[in-house]
């Protein structure tokens, strides 16, 4: 029990009817967690408003509402706050409850539009292998140390966040990576963190259903750099055209990296295959087991954070040749005759194109591209046709397969798939609805040195078929299809 004053330290209070000595047992935002001695924080939300639960929650027990409307009729015996912006209050108060958990570690944030989850796991990765206790907070998976938790968003609300960060305090973690979603930033689900260092990889245009206009996109990735206090570091890609955007008005240390322009950490690509990378560093080489041109970009970003954080250069070095590939980000496993399969959550038509551009990059005209592709249903059905096109155009074989079809007829996403493919294109698309099958299909006609991209579903360790879950890995699916036909 906290009194309610304690933890509303830092919150823009307009009105205040009860006491503010009351004791609070935990604090919540949605009414159907809300138990006796809880303080309800009402949000106004896209879908529907908190304040239109808060009877419900003093039903409930709650002792103490935070509101930006005081309720027409207030109930007796419980405190209620009128707050200029209640998700901030949720953050600050999350925050005071555990103790500032964010004060006690170095917690670094990873924002842009790709790269994140990549950046953030792969110092997860490196962190770990110097002997360090780590957390991370990503897309992928929630990380105290050993301990793996799932992750339901990119960023979590402001209350997960300091619960999961005061874990890490007890468990003695003194890194902790996290993923700074541009959703997160505008609902201020990080408000209130103090952050040790904030690392920017690029932006491009996503997410506009949610933010109105690209500025305004950039401008919410803008504030997170923004509000890093000047002990901090900020780390930007300028070879992408908004990198000093969003250095114009922060109060923190500096850092720039780039594989073009002028920088302070330089590295130049010297060998690109599918067995890695060779990059120059600096003035130093090094070889790292990821593949693909923009993984030089993330893997200078690691090089710049670790030295930032006080890593030996050499160490450095020497533990970047030992990271592996992020789960589902561009994985991929050489058979032992050569043939490459790459796993990727690609599952829009910028990132798929994205992928299939980087793999052509690398390739060679002999050989084969087969790509492995469909779309998830009771989504965005615009990009269907749109996939369909890209994956014929940019591979040399394609099979169209089910992601997750969900409630929708797997046939019905496929035909709408298949729209998209041009004439010139049809011999090359095959569709085989069942994803084992298909999968299974691609490792039988792959010959020595052809690839297989196998996209949509990355990480994902299910299929969702008619509301029901299915365990279903695609990396492993493909690495014991190669196996079991000795490729
Ligand atoms: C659009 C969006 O971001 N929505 C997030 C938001 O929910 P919301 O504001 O829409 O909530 P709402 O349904 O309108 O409800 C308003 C309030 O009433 C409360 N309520 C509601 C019903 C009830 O009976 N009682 C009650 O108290 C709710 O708990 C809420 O506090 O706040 C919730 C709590 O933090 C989030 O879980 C929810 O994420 C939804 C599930 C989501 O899908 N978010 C995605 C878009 C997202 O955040 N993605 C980014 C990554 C994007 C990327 O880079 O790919 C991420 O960081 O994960
Ligand atoms: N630095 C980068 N630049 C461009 N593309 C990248 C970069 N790093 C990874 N990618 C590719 O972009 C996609 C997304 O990568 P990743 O999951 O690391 O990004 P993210 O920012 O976490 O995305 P999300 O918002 O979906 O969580 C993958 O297909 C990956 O192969
Ligand atoms: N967060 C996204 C991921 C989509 C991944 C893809 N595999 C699919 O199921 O469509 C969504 O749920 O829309
Ligand atoms: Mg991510």
């Amino acid at each position: 029990m906290i009194a309610l004053k304690d933890i509303l330290y830092k919150v823009t209070i307009n009105a205040v009817a009860g006491s503010t000595s009351v004791g609070v047992a935990a604090i919540d935002f949605d009414s159907r967690n809300i138990k006796s001695g809880y303080a309800f924080v009402a949000i106004k939300g896209t879908v529907s408003d908190g304040h239109k639960f808060i009877d419900v929650a003093v039903k409930q027990g709650a002792v103490a509402v935070i509101c930006e409307e005081m309720p027409e009729k207030l109930s007796e015996g419980v405190t209620y706050i009128e707050v200029d912006n209640s998700s901030k209050a949720l953050a600050f108060m999350a925050a005071n409850f555990y103790g500032n958990p964010s004060e006690n570690l170095k917690l670094v944030g990873v924002t842009g539009t790709n790269g994140k989850t990549t950046v953030a796991s792969l110092l997860y990765q490196l962190f770990k292998k110097a002997g360090y206790k780590v957390g991370l907070l990503s897309t992928v998976k929630i990380m105290v140390d050993n301990t793996e938790y799932k992750a339901t968003h990119t960023t979590p609300d402001s209350l997960t966040i300091n619960k999961y960060l005061d874990y890490m305090n007890t468990e003695g973690v003194e890194f902790c990576f996290m993923e700074v979603s541009s959703h997160g930033i505008h609902q201020y689900r990080t408000e209130g963190l103090r952050f040790e260092g904030g690392i920017f990889t690029n932006l491009t245009h996503d997410h506009l259903d949610y933010h109105n206009t690209f500025a305004e996109y950039r401008d919410v990735k803008k504030s997170f750099f923004d509000a890093l206090p000047e002990k901090a570091f900020t780390l930007v890609n300028v070879d992408d055209k908004n990198g000093l955007v969003m250095l114009q008005n922060t109060k923190a240390r500096k850092f720039t990296y780039a594989l073009k322009g002028y920088a302070d950490y330089k590295s130049q690509i010297l060998e690109n295959q599918f067995g890695g990378l060779l990059l120059k560093i600096n003035d130093a080489e090094v070889w790292t087991r990821l593949i693909g041109n923009f993984n030089a970009y993330n893997i200078l970003a690691i090089y710049a954070t670790a030295e930032l954080l006080g890593l030996e250069k050499v160490e450095i070095l020497r533990l970047i040749s030992e990271l592996e590939s992020v789960s589902g980000r561009f994985q991929y496993v050489i058979s032992t005759n050569k043939i490459t399969a790459i796993v990727d959550y690609a599952h829009t038509p910028d990132a798929l194109k994205n992928v299939l551009e980087t793999i052509n990059s690398i390739r060679t005209k002999n050989e084969e591209l087969i790509t492995v592709v469909g779309c998830g249903g009771d989504r965005d059905k615009t990009k269907r046709p749109k996939m369909g096109h890209i994956a014929t155009a940019l591979s040399t074989k394609v099979i169209f397969t089910s992601d997750n079809p969900r409630s929708e007829e797997p046939e019905a996403i496929l035909k709408d798939i298949e729209k998209g493919v041009e004439p010139q294109n049809y011999k090359k698309a095959l569709t085989i609805t069942d994803r084992l099958q298909a999968i299974k299909t691609a490792c039988q006609l792959a010959q020595p040195n052809d690839i297989i991209l196998i996209a949509g579903k990355g990480h994902e360790t299910y299929q969702e078929i008619k509301g029901e879950r299915f365990d279903f890995d695609d990396f492993k699916i493909v690495k014991d299809f190669l196996n079991q036909f000795n490729k």
